[in-house]
């Protein structure tokens, strides 16, 4: 596993822009698997600050996104759908119709998970996939004791991940208790991960990725088995690692 330490949030974000270029640029069709959450922000705007300096084309990628909500329509701000948009979407030449994210908004997420493993089985994988990594290990929405064997599969949210993401939301009681994530399995498909962590809060789990037993209580742990996995990340976050 290779490690990126960045001096701070800014410089991870700039780190992981450049990498995502040059996989974009070196590809004729590119499949991207991409994250939420607060740490790819900085990300997301460097890739639109490099599309509108000409330094990138998203016209020929593909991309996946990792997880949803269950029950949240794709309007709603919440919803991983309307944050891509507004994120990265929205802003390059992306064709609507090569950007997947799960549909949370189903009365059948079994069938759902089905449809998305398949679209992204049919893609041949990413060939890149960008990762955060949650305070319990998750990586996408694969809470402890999620099995490494899973494909794409709709997950009961941990208490502590909902704690985590009510800051979006009004309140704990509005945060959804489902979600459909890529699996494990699906995941560790992708050719190459990238990885990004920033923060102190993150240091004890960046630890445990990197160090840790491999467990599936500890999801990321997984990715001490993938052959091509860099984790890009500030001086906190790669703090405890010695
Ligand atoms: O980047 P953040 O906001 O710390 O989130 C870390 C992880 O947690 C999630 O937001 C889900 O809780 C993931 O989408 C993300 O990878």
């Amino acid at each position: 596993m290779e490690i990126l330490k960045c001096k701070d949030y800014a410089d991870m974000s700039e780190k992981a822009a450049e990498l995502i270029v040059n996989t974009i640029n070196g590809l004729q069709k590119p499949v991207l698997g991409l994250a939420t959450g607060s740490t790819p922000e900085g990300l997301y705007r460097n890739l639109i600050k490099a599309y509108k300096k000409n330094a990138v084309s998203f016209v020929n990628a593909t991309t996946f996104n990792l997880d949803e909500y269950v029950g949240l329509r794709e309007d709603d701000p919440n919803s991983y759908k309307y944050y891509m948009r507004e994120k990265l979407f929205d802003a390059v030449d992306i064709s609507v119709e090569h950007t997947h994210v799960p549909n949370g908004d189903t009365g059948n997420p079994e069938e759902e998970c089905v449809r998305y493993e398949k679209q992204i089985r049919d893609a041949g994988y990413a060939d890149l996939q960008v990762l955060g990594l949650g305070l319990n290990g998750h990586i996408g929405f694969n809470e402890p004791g999620s099995s490494f064997d899973t494909k794409t599969h709709t997950v009961d949210l941990d208490l502590s991940t909902r704690k985590a993401n009510a800051r979006f939301f009004d309140s704990l009681e509005q945060v959804p208790e489902q979600a459909i994530t890529m699996g494990i399995s699906t995941i560790m498909h992708g050719e190459k991960i990238v990885l990004l962590v920033s923060g102190i809060n993150k240091a004890d789990a960046v630890k445990k990725l990197v160090h840790g037993e491999i467990t599936e209580e500890f999801p990321a742990s997984v990715l001490q088995q993938h052959g091509n996995v860099i984790v890009i990340g500030d001086e906190a976050a790669l703090s405890k690692l010695g």
